[in-house]
């Protein structure tokens, strides 16, 4: 079995030979492998080193960190690197260039040079995510993105074990998205049924590239990549089923694909194909399935439903993600804060306006008094001291969002959420669809046998007849026993009786 991926089994630590995701800044993310290097690599002394526009970072300074770490730039020794710049920027004659080149392979000999940390620069290093790695990922084709995701995975009803078909792969962002979702654990052998993705892709070169992927993020075993044209060769693979209760079709033409996905050989538009009885459904023959195909225009949900009914699909709907985020901040707002970025020096309120504009009619006035005095007309108060004149601009205020001495800068300022101002998340439209299981005799006969319908009536009827008989009988025995007690004196008095009374007979 494979080392276990980082994005299913990440541990506490980074290693060597994974994948981690580098937050440059908020939006901001690389996918790197961390390397452990035993000589210069590339010209570093230090070994494999991330070059970025917030400073050098050597693989040796990343490896072996708890994931999440903040880790500080360093000053790299470019060494041979450094000389070869300058040789490059020489004449060809240069005797230098040959001594580099002598250089260049010490260096590689030479150990590893320790890492000396630089005064400015920061990264973090982050555990690979399916959402982190749809944001940092090489794009080869359009992505699925992480809110629509997550919504096709809960209606198609993707949970451990889930075993889900995908066409066409592309980019691998939906694929490393399912895989997490229908993980449960590595399969043992062959015969060990787990979780897992069946992806197919038309396109040769993002077929291999996604191999390759697929390999170093340690998901071989959970993922089969196909690289299949699926409208005309379907789904199974290598002759065996999928098995497949959940189905995701990003493709051009998902129409063109869904007669494979049915329980019977057909053709497209529902009727039936030649027998062939090598012919297996790639889909589970004792589960519904679940089916979502992914169009960004109506007219191919259009065609996607009408073939969907068409093949006896139901429960089919539409559904668009219109995802919005809403940024939150403090803002500081009033007239004392100074202009600069998140900060509107605009008042706050009624009141710290009139405030402000009676400060500067008393500096109009201060300044025409001054003015007033240094060319000897009388102002309007001329015996002013000039030093008295309070700066009103650096008092501190206590209205909503004024500055307060003992107030955290972080708590300062109103909490505000701002939508942003468009939605530019539409990709696609979302047609769902529900294929039940075929109800054949097996069925029908394990469900009599679980539940007997039909004879209700006489079972449940007869349970209450019997009942009421077993009541009779106990009611009449008790009876007759309580009888039975004084049966022998009223019996000699019946018989007394009989015999005392005379018949008469009135004809
Ligand atoms: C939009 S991309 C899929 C992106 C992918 N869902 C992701 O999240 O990265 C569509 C892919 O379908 C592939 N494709 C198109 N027709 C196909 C076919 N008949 N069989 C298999 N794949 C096909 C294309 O080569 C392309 O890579």
């Amino acid at each position: 079995m494979t080392k276990p991926s980082t994005f299913l089994v990440p541990g506490d630590r980074t290693s060597a030979g994974t994948l981690a995701i580098i937050s440059l800044s908020r939006d901001n993310f690389l996918p790197l492998t961390l390397e452990k290097s035993t000589g210069a690599v590339d010209g570093y002394l230090e070994g494999a080193t991330l070059n970025t526009r917030f400073g050098s970072y050597p693989h040796s300074t990343l490896l072996d960190v708890p994931w999440g770490s903040q880790v500080r730039a360093s000053n790299v020794d470019t060494g041979s690197r450094g000389k070869k710049r300058r040789r490059d920027a020489t004449d060809e004659d240069t005797p230098i260039a040959s001594q580099d080149d002598d250089d260049d392979s010490t260096a590689a000999n030479a150990p590893v040079k320790k890492a000396v940390t630089a005064p400015s620069g920061f990264i973090y290093v982050l555990r690979p995510t399916p959402e982190l790695w749809t944001t940092s990922l090489p794009h080869r084709t359009q992505v699925v993105y992480t809110p629509d995701y997550s919504y096709i995975l809960h209606r198609i009803r993707a949970r451990p074990g889930t075993r889900i078909i995908e066409a066409g792969a592309g980019s691998g962002s939906f694929t490393h998205a399912s895989v997490r979702a229908v993980y449960n654990g590595y399969p043992r052998d062959a015969d060990d049924v787990k979780g897992k993705v069946f992806s197919f892709e038309f396109n040769e070169s993002r077929y291999e590239k996604m191999q390759v992927e697929i390999g170093h993020h340690g998901l071989d075993d959970l993922v089969k990549l196909t690289h299949r044209d699926v409208y005309n060769e379907g789904f199974n693979v290598n002759g065996e089923s999928p098995n497949a209760t959940a189905v995701f079709l990003d493709l051009p033409a998902p129409w063109e694909a869904l007669h494979h996905l049915s329980r019977r050989k057909l053709q497209k538009g529902g009727e039936e194909a030649e027998e062939d009885s090598n012919w297996v459904s790639p889909l589970d023959p004792k589960q519904s399935v679940h089916i979502c195909t992914f169009s960004p225009c109506i007219e191919q949900v259009t065609r996607t439903v009408t073939e969907l009914r068409t093949l006896g699909w139901v429960d089919v709907d539409m559904v668009e993600i219109s995802n919005q985020k809403i940024n939150i901040s403090r803002e500081k707002v009033g007239v004392n804060y100074p202009t600069e970025k998140g900060y509107n020096s605009s008042p706050a309120d009624v009141l710290e306006a009139v405030t402000k504009l009676k400060s500067l009619a008393e500096r109009n006035k201060d300044t025409q008094r001054v003015q007033a005095l240094q060319t000897g007309a009388e102002g309007p108060d001329s015996e002013m001291d000039l030093d008295s004149t309070p700066n009103r601009e650096n008092q501190p205020s206590n209205s909503n969002g004024a500055i307060d001495d003992m107030e955290k800068p972080w708590m300062q300022g109103r909490l505000v959420h701002r939508p942003e101002s468009e939605l530019k998340t539409h990709t696609s439209y979302l047609v769902f669809a529900i294929l039940p299981c075929e109800w054949d005799e097996e069925a029908e006969a394990a469900a009599m046998a679980k539940w007997p319908c039909g004879n209700e009536k006489k079972t449940i009827g007869n349970l209450d007849k019997q009942a009421r008989k077993e009541e009779k009988r106990k009611m009449l025995e008790g009876k007759s026993k309580k009888q039975k007690k004084g049966s022998d004196t009223q019996t000699t008095q019946v018989v007394v009786s009989a015999v005392a009374t005379p018949t008469t007979d009135t004809a």
